[in-house]
């Protein structure tokens, strides 16, 4: 798995440190609130588990998986419900929990889905922002770090569902999605 990586980008201690620290502010902004915090399957699950352990007041968690149509590497802007919500985010407090914006599209269908079913309020957390490969409006409260416009694996990310499992942000080599 290592031997497809060409570059390493964010290494496990980076990720750690800076979940750390937005956990901090968030446990500030969140205390005596209960947020709803929500995790979109499947990429976010790893900053998922750790960012809410890092937030240190109470909330929930729940979970909505959305797929969108396209090809491996690009998303079309369509947006399917793949498994919605346990709870209702009506007058409830939302934060957003994203391995990635790319193209902002994912965001920019929940972000719109949660107003319309009457959030209170809608933020977004992510772990890696690329704003190169932004199409929509979509701009994050909380970034942990801006990548290049390069396509990403590990720590949730994958190609082909593989390297979500890896514990550092790596730039895949070219001949692995090029298949040679
Ligand atoms: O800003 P965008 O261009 O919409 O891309 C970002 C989204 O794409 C990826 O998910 P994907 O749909 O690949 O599902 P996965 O999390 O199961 O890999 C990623 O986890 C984000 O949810
Ligand atoms: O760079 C990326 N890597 C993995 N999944 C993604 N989904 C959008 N952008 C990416
Ligand atoms: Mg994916």
């Amino acid at each position: 798995m290592k031997e497809d990586i060409e570059k390493i980008l964010i290494k496990e201690d980076e990720i750690k440190a800076k979940t750390e620290a937005i956990g901090q502010r968030m446990t500030h902004e969140y205390k005596d609130r209960f947020p709803l915090v929500i995790g979109v399957l499947k990429g976010a699950m790893p900053f998922m588990a750790d960012l809410t352990r890092a937030i240190h007041a109470h909330l929930e968690i729940d979970f909505m998986d959305v797929s969108s149509y396209g090809n491996q590497m690009v998303s079309s802007g369509e947006v399917k419900i793949e498994k919605d919500l346990d709870s209702s985010v009506k007058d409830r407090d939302i934060i957003i929990v994203e391995d990635i914006i790319d193209s902002g599209l994912t965001l920019s269908y929940l972000v719109s889905l949660f107003h319309h079913r009457q959030a209170n309020s809608v933020k977004i957390v992510t772990l890696l922002d690329k704003p190169e490969g932004r199409k929509a409006d979509i701009v994050p409260d909380i970034v942990g770090f801006t990548v290049p416009d390069e396509f990403v694996v590990g720590y949730g990310l994958d190609y082909a569902e593989r390297y979500r499992n890896l514990p550092y942000i790596g730039i895949l080599k070219p001949e692995i999605y090029r298949g040679s």
